[in-house]
């Protein structure tokens, strides 16, 4: 692993992980060499922001170096920036807040700029945003309050797993708002964001400066809420910077990886706050959705590699095998280009085999038999060693049969393998159970969504 390449790999993280979570935790990383064991240190600005880096962005950037670089087995994070002072520790902030004040001293530089939003990413607007069944209640809800009329929900809290659009709806609506109306101030950051400032400003007493800077804008927008669960005085002033801002009538639009009343350790008033405007998710995308968004996705790689071609059949394999979330789906177009482009040869089903290995091979998780015995118990709200058990109640039977029927079609595992993990009655119980499921899915609405619902739960 050159300098050289390390740099050159940057555009692809970049894609694969957005230009938030790039610009904040992989852009100040720096290049610290690979040793003779295949080690490649990364230089951290410090213990935390490495430490951090490795937990949520390890593997995936492993993976990645891995694939431009061989020899690379490990990766390393040792502070690299020796110059810098040991940041002192605030004074205010409660303990659990402190280490990331202190980490965050070294990271950024003090804050001069009038308006600490994250930047913008050019490529989220509401033209780029493929609008599916999952996702056009959350468009719809976006596109109301990028209009910009009178303020009808507020919050607009906006909700989904990794990788569906939330960001790039925050985007489109900023972009839109400011295309509307250039003298609008939209602030857009995320919650980790909004508590480095709100802990810096304790550090430096700039508090009224912070409360005033956050209270002046005409929109704000903070995304990744969850993040500021559990980090009590964050709360506290994004409680308050919440209530001033709908007391002027001001807009605020909120993200978050799930439901207000999902997210724990938030407080209560809290989260009665970010329910009191609109609510909606973005779900799982469908195959439909994806593969809209790969042929999207694909004009604009042709604009740029116009001598590429892609053989029929390659987007809707990568549609119906990468159902994960619209991230790596993007990461792994744009690997392919990147391929297609360096050894010249058209995008067909082997190149996708050979520079997909590692993406394909992790979106075939296997599900386990406990996992869909135990998903099962919860949502009938009975105990698991009922389920299992030798108990023959007839309220336990219905749940046993769903749990079966989910066993093989979701699991490779025989059926007698199946009857012994459900207690070894007789081998024809689960065929028999199995038989049932199917017979009522066609008739019991209500058990047709339930086993759907399960299904769609346990391959997320
Ligand atoms: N419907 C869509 N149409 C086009 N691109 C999409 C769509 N949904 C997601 N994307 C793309 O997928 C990538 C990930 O989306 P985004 O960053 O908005 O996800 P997120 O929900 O904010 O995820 P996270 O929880 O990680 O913050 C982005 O590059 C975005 O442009």
């Amino acid at each position: 692993m050159t300098r050289d390449k390390w740099i050159a790999l940057q555009e692809q993280i970049r894609a694969t992980i957005g230009q938030n979570n790039y610009k904040t935790w992989i852009e100040p990383l720096l290049y610290g060499g690979v040793d003779s064991e295949g080690e490649f240190t990364l230089l951290a600005p410090t213990n935390f922001f490495g430490s951090y880096v490795e937990s949520n962005y390890g593997d995936m950037l492993l993976a990645q170096i891995s694939l431009v670089s061989a020899e690379v087995r490990r990766l390393a994070f040792t502070v690299g920036r020796a110059e810098h002072p040991e940041a002192p520790r605030a004074e205010t902030a409660p303990v659990a807040e402190q280490a990331v004040v202190a980490d965050t001293v070294v990271k950024e530089a003090p804050a001069k700029d009038a308006l600490p939003g994250a930047p913008l990413d050019a490529r989220f607007s509401f033209d780029t945003f493929v609008v599916g069944k999952p996702n056009e209640l959350a468009h719809a809800a976006a596109k109301r309050v990028a209009e910009g009329g009178p303020v009808t929900f507020n919050p607009l809290f906006l909700y989904g797993g990794v990788g569906l659009g939330k960001t790039h709806l925050m985007h489109a609506i900023a972009h839109e708002l400011k295309t509307r109306n250039p003298h609008l101030t939209v602030l857009y950051l995320s919650a980790e964001q909004f508590m480095y400032r709100f802990v810096q400003a304790l550090r430096e007493r700039k508090m009224m400066d912070f409360k005033e800077l956050f209270r002046s804008v005409d929109v704000l927008m903070v995304d990744d809420v969850q993040f500021i669960a559990g980090k009590d005085s964050t709360q506290e002033e994004f409680f308050h910077t919440f209530n001033a801002l709908v007391d002027q009538n001001k807009q605020i639009i909120i993200s978050a990886d799930r439901a207000p009343d999902e997210i724990k350790d938030l407080e209560t008033r809290i989260r009665s706050r970010l329910q009191s405007g609109l609510v909606v998710d973005l779900h799982p995308t469908d195959y439909e959705l994806r593969l809209g968004i790969l042929q999207s996705k694909v004009e604009v790689y042709k604009g740029m590699h116009a001598n590429l071609t892609i053989q029929d059949g390659v987007l809707e394999f990568l549609a119906h095998r990468i159902s994960t979330n619209v991230r790596v789906l993007e990461g792994a177009l744009t690997r392919l280009f990147a391929f297609a482009s360096l050894v010249g040869k058209p995008i067909d089903m082997d190149l996708v085999q050979d520079s997909l290995a590692d993406v394909l091979r992790a979106s075939e998780r296997k599900i386990s038999i406990e996992e869909i015995q135990r998903r099962v118990a919860e949502h009938y709200h009975i105990r698991l060693s009922d389920m299992i058990g030798p108990k023959r109640v007839r309220n336990f039977a219905r749940p046993r049969q769903v749990a079966m029927y989910l066993c093989k079609q979701l699991t490779s595992r025989s059926l007698p393998e199946i009857d012994r993990r459900f207690g070894g009655r007789d081998h024809t119980t689960v065929m028999h159970g199995v038989k049932r499921i199917e017979e009522l899915r066609m008739k019991d609405g209500q058990i047709d969504e339930d086993v759907e619902m399960l299904r769609r739960a346990l391959e997320a």
